[in-house]
C-alpha cells in the first residue's frame, strides 16, 4: 500500500470536516473521491500534501507521516488549484521551472510538452501570455500537465475535469486511462460521476468528512451512484 490513513480528523470552528478511522490506498490504484460540496475531499488532499495539518491522526505515505517527513515530495505530484501556478510566468517558463526541480533540461521539457499538443489544443504554448491571463480551464491544463511532467508515483488531482471544455475532458480522461500502471497511484476528486466511474478502479464516497462507501467499480457503478445522489 502507498497511503495509510489512521484516525484522521480535521476540525474547523468546532465542526469535524474530515473524520476517517482507517483508509488505505494500494499501489497502482486509480481512486475517485466523490461527495457533495463540503464533503471534505479537498481538505483530505490538503492534509495528504501537508498544506494543512490534521487535528488528530495521521497520513502515512510509503510508511512515513507526511507531516513529519519530506520523503513523499520526491514521488508525489499534484494539482489542486491555481494556487499551484506562478501567475507572472508564461506556461513555457512555468514548465521549465517545474522541470528544473525534477532535473529535466529545457529540451526534455519541450519534448514532453510536444506529446501534450492535442490536450493543449493550441491554446497554451506560444501564446505570449502570462498564466494569470489564461482562462480557468486553460490554467487547469497547465497545472495538470506540470503535475504529469514530474512522472510521479502518486498523482493527486482535485476536480481535474472542472472548467475543461468537453473535448478536453474526454482527452484528459483517455490520457489518465493511458497513464494507468502498477507504478502510478492516482487520486482524483470529481463531481462528474460519469468520468470518475470511467477512469477509476475504485470509488470512495464521502459525506460530511466520513467514508460512506468504498468499492471497486463495475458496470453497475454509475447507475448505483446516480441512484445514491438522486435520493
Ligand atoms: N480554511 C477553512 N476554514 C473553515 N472551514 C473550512 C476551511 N476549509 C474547508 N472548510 C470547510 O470544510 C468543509 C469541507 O470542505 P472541502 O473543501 O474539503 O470539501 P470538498 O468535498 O472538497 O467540497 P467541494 O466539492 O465543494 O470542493 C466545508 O464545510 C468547508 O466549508
Amino acid at each position: 500500500m502507498i497511503i495509510e490513513i489512521n484516525k484522521l480528523k480535521k476540525i474547523y470552528a468546532g465542526i469535524t470536516v474530515v473524520d476517517i478511522e482507517q483508509l488505505t490506498i494500494n499501489n497502482g490504484e486509480t481512486v475517485g473521491l466523490i461527495g457533495n460540496n463540503g464533503a471534505g475531499k479537498t481538505t483530505l488532499f490538503r492534509m495528504l500534501l501537508d498544506l494543512i495539518r490534521p487535528d488528530a491522526g495521521e497520513i502515512l505515505s510509503k510508511g512515513h507521516n507526511v507531516a513529519d517527513s519530506d520523503r513523499w515530495k520526491k514521488y508525489t505530484a499534484s494539482y489542486l488549484d491555481e494556487g499551484f501556478l506562478i501567475d507572472y510566468l508564461t506556461p513555457e517558463e512555468y514548465f521549465i521551472f517545474i522541470g528544473s526541480l525534477h532535473q529535466m533540461g529545457v529540451t526534455e521539457v519541450m519534448d514532453f510538452l510536444r506529446t501534450y499538443e492535442e490536450f493543449f489544443n493550441a491554446e497554451i504554448l506560444e501564446r505570449g501570455k502570462y498564466i494569470r491571463d489564461f482562462s480557468k480551464g486553460n490554467q487547469n491544463k497547465v497545472g495538470i500537465t506540470a503535475a504529469l511532467m514530474q512522472q510521479p508515483e502518486l498523482l493527486v488531482l482535485d476536480e481535474p475535469f472542472a472548467n475543461l471544455d468537453p473535448t478536453t475532458q474526454i482527452r484528459l480522461k483517455a490520457h489518465l486511462k493511458l497513464l494507468k500502471s502498477p507504478g502510478l497511484t492516482t487520486l482524483i476528486s470529481s463531481h462528474d460521476l460519469n468520468h470518475v466511474t470511467d477512469v477509476c478502479d475504485r470509488i470512495i464516497l464521502f459525506e460530511k468528512g466520513r467514508v460512506i462507501k468504498d468499492f471497486y467499480t463495475n458496470e453497475n457503478t454509475l447507475e448505483e451512484l446516480e441512484a445514491y445522489f438522486s435520493q
